[in-house]
């Protein structure tokens, strides 16, 4: 948990790097590492999907809970191969020195 009790991306990254060293009779985690990282990354696809169409369709709980998949099945892709999440918050942190059109500006020229 965070300082303020909030439940975090952080934690939910702990709770994959602990789950994912169990075996896969108990968890869900762990089966999804156990083979590599196609299975997770195909999972992760077919969330971002799910989370699209819930979005277009205006589905408020649909997209809170296929957000939630994203984000799971994101971290778990990230484990197997070996990303920390901070290393993906320090990219975004990178980013906030310009805005988003002024670096899809630089990638044209
Ligand atoms: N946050 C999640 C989480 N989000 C989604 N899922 C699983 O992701 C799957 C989503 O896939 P689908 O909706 O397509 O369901 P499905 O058809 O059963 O999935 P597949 O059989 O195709 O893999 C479901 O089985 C969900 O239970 C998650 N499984 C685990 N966690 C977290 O990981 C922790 C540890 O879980 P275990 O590893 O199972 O102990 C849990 O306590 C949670 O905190």
């Amino acid at each position: 948990m965070s300082g303020d009790g909030r439940f975090t991306l952080e934690d939910l990254e702990a709770i994959v790097a602990r789950r994912g060293a169990e075996s896969p009779d108990v968890s869900y985690t762990a089966r999804l590492l156990a083979g590599g990282v196609s299975r997770p990354a195909k999972k992760l696809g077919e969330e971002a999907v799910e989370a699209v169409i819930a979005a277009v369709e205006d589905d408020r709980d649909a997209l809170v809970s296929e957000s939630a998949d994203v984000l799971y099945h994101l971290l778990v892709v990230l484990r197997v191969r070996n990303i920390a999440l901070q290393d993906v918050l320090n990219e975004l942190e990178r980013r906030t020195a310009q805005s988003g059109l002024e670096e899809k500006a630089s990638r044209k020229a």
